[in-house]
């Protein structure tokens, strides 16, 4: 379980200094399926950042297990994401120099996998393992970032926006493999979203405003990428 206790998180100091999260508490079990919601600048992507570990917390604490991962030095921290969580952002961050192949297995290098070419054949790009990012789409690129992500074969799935620079076809197939992957190896998804029809292919949904919960609920029936509305 991840448990996130009354966390803080502000950026900028004095005067500028602006309170992204004021005071964030949630679990999060493992192997479910949670999406974030909420207006711009309401503080989800900071709230990812700080449950991944990506950034740190001014005060409160985030626990994966017994392990409170906002006490880890840096060094500590580094070796727990790449052991333990996957990052999808909107922009595929693909390296372009290198093919697909390529591409996926850094994501399995950092975790100290070899074995990776069937999550290629699962994200549906077996075949393009030779091709380089510039000759794919922007859904078949962002399915190589899942594919980079998961040949880490994280406990902890992170998407922020991940069909933010998609079209409706391309979003809801991209949507339709995360779906299907986490439904099969029983990975944890958090999911930042402006679209809340795709709260509905959620177990756990967050709703946030001004850097606090302003709604939650769980156990909802998860409806298929193909169920929900656009
Ligand atoms: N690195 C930063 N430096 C200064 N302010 C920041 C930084 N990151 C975020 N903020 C501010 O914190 C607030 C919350 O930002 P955050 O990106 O978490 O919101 P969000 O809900 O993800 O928004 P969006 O949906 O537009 O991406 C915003 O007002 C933003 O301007």
């Amino acid at each position: 379980m991840i448990e996130i206790s009354e966390v803080r998180k502000s950026y900028g100091n004095g005067k500028s200094s602006f309170m992204a999260l004021r005071g964030i508490s949630l679990k999060i079990e493992n192997g479910t399926f949670t999406v974030i919601l909420g207006p711009s600048g309401s503080g989800k992507s900071t709230l990812l950042n700080v449950a991944s570990g990506l950034e740190r917390p001014d005060s409160g604490s985030v626990r994966y297990g017994e392990t409170d991962i906002s006490a880890l030095g840096d060094k500590q921290l580094t070796k727990f994401r790449k052991e333990n969580v996957g990052f999808i952002f909107q922009q595929y961050y693909l390296l372009p120099n290198l093919d697909v192949d390529r591409n996926v297995k850094m994501g399995a290098n950092l975790a100290g996998n070899k074995e990776y070419s069937h999550i290629i054949e699962a994200v549906g790009l077996g075949g393009k393992e030779k091709k380089y990012p510039d000759e794919l789409s922007g859904g078949e690129q962002q399915r190589v970032s899942i594919a980079r992500a998961l040949a880490k074969n994280p406990k902890v799935l992170y998407l922020d926006e991940p069909t933010g620079a998609l079209d409706e076809e391309t979003g809801r197939l991209v949507l339709d493999y995360i779906d299907r992957l986490q439904r099969r190896l029983r990975f944890t998804v958090v999911m930042v979203t402006h679209n809340v029809n795709i709260a509905e292919m959620a177990d756990t949904v967050i709703r946030m405003n001004s850097g606090k919960i302003v709604e939650s609920y769980t156990g909802q029936a998860r409806r298929t990428a193909y169920e929900i509305g656009w």
